[in-house]
C-alpha cells in the first residue's frame, strides 16, 4: 500500500506557482489577484477562506476577501460580483459555498465572468470541460487528476467508480476521467447496491461526506482509493468517507484524509488563478500593441 501524498505534491506545485509569479512580476509588473466572497458566519467556511488567503500570501498573490452578513440581499452580492468582474486587479473570483438558503446560488455563479471563474463552476466552463476543451476546471477533481498523474496511475481503460454526483466534485470528476479515456460509473444517493459497483472498480473516487461509507468488503484487492469526503467526528477529528484503517490493507494506493485531496484543492486554486492572470496579462499586452 502506498499513500497518495497530497500535502507533499501541493508543496511542489506551490513552489512552481511561486516561481512563475516572480517571473510574471518581473516581465509585466502584474501580480495575480484572487477575490473571495464569503457570506455568513459558518466557522468551517471561514476556516477554508483563511487557508486560501494564507496560500495566496505564500505564493505572492494579491488577495481580497469580501465578507458579508448572513442576511445580505441577493442584489448586494450581485453588485459585489459585478464590481469584481470589472476590477482589473482581480484575476480570479471565488464564491465560497454553501450560501444561505435565501440566496440564488446558480444565478450568482452565472454572473461571474467565465474568464475569472477559477472554481470552474460557471456553465460556460462546465460545457468546455464536458466537451474536453481548455477552460477552468473545478479545483478538487483537477487536484485528484494531478495526484494520480504524480504517482503514474493511468486511468485509461480502467473501471472508475465515482461515488457522489455533485456539481462541484462528482460530475466534473467523472468528466475528467472520461476525457482521460477511463470507463466511468457515477453512483449516488439513489444507487441501488453501491457495493456491487465499487467491487467492480479499479479506482474508487468517493466524495459524499458520510463517515465509513466505503468499507473493506466493498473493494477488490489492489484497488486505488481516492477519498474526497470531508466530515468531522463527534470528537472533532477530520475524516473522509473511507474506513482507512481496513480499506488501506487491500489498496495499492490510497489518499489519507486529511493530507490527501484537501491540500490539492488549494494548490489547484492557486494554479487556476495563475492561469487566469497569465491570460489577462497577455490580453493586456495585446491591447497595448494595437
Ligand atoms: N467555492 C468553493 N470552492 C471550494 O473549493 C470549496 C468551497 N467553495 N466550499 C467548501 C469546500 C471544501 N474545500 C476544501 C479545501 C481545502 C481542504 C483542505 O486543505 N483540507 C486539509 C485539512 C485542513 C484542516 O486541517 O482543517 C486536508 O485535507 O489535509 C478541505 C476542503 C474547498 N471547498
Amino acid at each position: 500500500m502506498q499513500l497518495l501524498d497530497g500535502r507533499a505534491l501541493s508543496k511542489k506545485i506551490e513552489q512552481k506557482v511561486s516561481d512563475e509569479v516572480k517571473e510574471l512580476k518581473s516581465t509585466c509588473g502584474c501580480t495575480p489577484g484572487l477575490a473571495v466572497v464569503l457570506v455568513g458566519q459558518d466557522p468551517a467556511s471561514a476556516a477554508y477562506v483563511n487557508m486560501k488567503k494564507k496560500a495566496c500570501d505564500r505564493v505572492g498573490f494579491y488577495s481580497i476577501s469580501h465578507e458579508m452578513p448572513e442576511t445580505i440581499s441577493q442584489e448586494a452580492i450581485e453588485k459585489t460580483i459585478i464590481g469584481l468582474n470589472n476590477d482589473s486587479n482581480v484575476d480570479g473570483i471565488l464564491i465560497q459555498l454553501p450560501l444561505p438558503p435565501h440566496i440564488d446560488t446558480t444565478k450568482l455563479l452565472e454572473l461571474v465572468d467565465p474568464a475569472k471563474d477559477v472554481d470552474g463552476f460557471h456553465p460556460y466552463n462546465v460545457g468546455r470541460l464536458v466537451t474536453n476543451l481548455d477552460g477552468f476546471v473545478p479545483c478538487t477533481p483537477l487536484g485528484v487528476m494531478e495526484l494520480l498523474h504524480e504517482y503514474d496511475i493511468d486511468v485509461k481503460g480502467k473501471n472508475c467508480c465515482v461515488v457522489g454526483a455533485s456539481n462541484i466534485v462528482g460530475k466534473p470528476m467523472a468528466a475528467l476521467l472520461l476525457n482521460a479515456d477511463a470507463t466511468v460509473e457515477i453512483c449516488h444517493i439513489f444507487t441501488d447496491d453501491l457495493k456491487k459497483h465499487t467491487l467492480n472498480a479499479d479506482i474508487i473516487l468517493c466524495g459524499v461526506g458520510v463517515i465509513n461509507l466505503i468499507t473493506e468488503d466493498m473493494v477488490k484487492d489492489d484497488v486505488v482509493i481516492v477519498d474526497i469526503g470531508v466530515s468531522r467526528t463527534k470528537e472533532g477529528k477530520l475524516v473522509g468517507d473511507v474506513d482507512f484503517e481496513n480499506v488501506s490493507k487491500k489498496s495499492s494506493y490510497i489518499t489519507p484524509s486529511p493530507g490527501g485531496v484537501g491540500p490539492m484543492t488549494i494548490a489547484m486554486l492557486l494554479s487556476n488563478t495563475l492561469k487566469a492572470a497569465k491570460i489577462n496579462a497577455k490580453n493586456m499586452a495585446e491591447t497595448k500593441e494595437s
